[in-house]
């Protein structure tokens, strides 16, 4: 028997693992990345046209061997639940196979793993659309994609796409919770990556132009359009690489503006850009501070931040450094070299009683010149 202090014997493995240097290594992750299969989570209030756009995706001839999931999260009785699992354990589902080779299918519970799984039964889908429930928090489900994207996983998250019905969106982004917390619709809009206004034929002009205003308020970094009956050019939806860490810097900064709230909605965005550099440590844990602590220069702050994404220029860096956040997640990435680009931190934030100008003020502590 060995003991502790003994030296262990070198032992010559037939099938060693080879030696892979890191470069190789990083190589395969970006490979294995690329390969992954988008998953769009869609969302939008009970009614608003989710499974009218879900068919147009199904019917549309655009060849792809699509997989949509339709989601009962959280929803459901009890004894419900307990017949979803089958008698070995396994989360009963439903397939439709559809002639053009699409499927759909029914899940009482889904999650990456349960992708991954139906993808080993049903061979390989191009694209994975995940309907959730009208009355769903699309954060946590975002989140779960996201987190497995950076682990490597078949699956990566590509987008949040909201519907949103004309004529009663308002009046549901209105509505208010008895115990004060956030309604769904309001996190659909503030989590949206594309918001589908549909049914523009039952709104009148007026309506229509107070929900957009309302909406772009929430939210004003998400790509809107105006549908009847859901139908979208599906490009605007599918493969729109939301939390890929790329160029999409000129879009931030075309879109995002910081919005003023409208009605009694205190969810908005808020935008700062501040040129200079910025300590990568100090930068990270002012993030970790606010999204975490809800904290600003070591005091609360109030703020419930839901959507965060942003680039930082970090001192002694060539390379832009791309912030994307989901709640209390976030992924930093060094992307694209500066150049001759003026070097700027611009930060976005969608949430909850942001203060714009303390957030201003202390980012820019951590900002100098150099
Ligand atoms: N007039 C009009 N009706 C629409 C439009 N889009 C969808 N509808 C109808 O609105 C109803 C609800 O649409 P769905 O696609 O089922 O809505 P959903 O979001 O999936 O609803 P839930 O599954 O209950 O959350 C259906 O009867 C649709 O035919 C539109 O643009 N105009």
């Amino acid at each position: 028997m060995m003991e502790d202090d003994d030296v262990p014997q070198l032992v010559e493995a037939d099938d060693a693992a080879p030696v892979v240097d890191e470069e190789t290594a990083q190589q395969e992750i970006e490979e294995k990345k690329a390969k992954a299969v988008p998953v769009t989570i869609l969302t939008g209030y009970l009614g608003a046209g989710k499974t009218t756009l879900l068919n147009y995706i199904l019917t549309e001839n655009h060849g792809l061997k699509i997989a949509v999931i339709l989601n009962e999260f959280g929803e459901g009785s009890a004894v419900e639940k307990s017949m979803s699992i089958g008698q070995d354990g396994a989360m009963y589902e439903e397939w439709l196979e559809l002639r053009n080779g699409c499927l759909c299918c029914s899940v009482k519970d889904v999650g990456v793993k349960a992708i991954e799984n139906m993808m080993k039964k049903k061979g390989l889908f191009d694209y994975v659309v995940l309907e959730t429930t009208g009355l769903a928090d699309p954060g946590p489900i975002a989140s779960m994609f996201w987190l497995d994207d950076a682990l490597c996983s078949d699956v990566k998250l590509d987008g949040i796409v909201t519907v949103i019905d004309s004529k009663y969106g308002l009046k549901q982004l209105g509505e208010e919770r008895s115990d004060g917390s956030l309604n769904e619709a309001v996190r659909q809009v503030a989590l949206a990556d594309r918001i589908v206004l549909n049914k523009v034929d039952l709104a009148k002009s007026q309506e229509l132009a107070e929900l957009k205003a309302s909406i772009q308020a929430i939210n004003s970094t998400a790509l809107i359009v105006e549908t009847n009956y859901s139908k979208v050019d599906l490009s605007f939806v599918l493969g729109i690489d939301a939390y890929d860490a790329d160029e999409r810097l000129e879009d931030l900064k075309a879109q995002a503006v910081t919005s003023t709230p409208h009605l009694d909605s205190s969810v908005r965005t808020v935008t700062i850009a501040l040129p200079g550099c910025v300590d990568e440590e100090e930068a990270e844990r002012w993030i970790q501070d606010l999204l975490w602590e809800q904290q600003l220069d070591d005091k609360p702050c109030g703020a419930e931040v839901l959507r965060m994404k942003g680039v930082l220029s970090i001192r002694g860096s060539d390379n832009r450094h791309i912030l994307q956040a989901v709640r209390e997640l976030y992924d930093k990435t060094e992307t694209t070299e500066w150049g001759d680009a003026e070097r700027v931190n611009r930060l976005v934030f969608i949430g909850r009683n942001l203060p714009e100008e303390d957030l201003r003020a202390s980012f820019a502590k951590l900002v100098s010149s150099e």
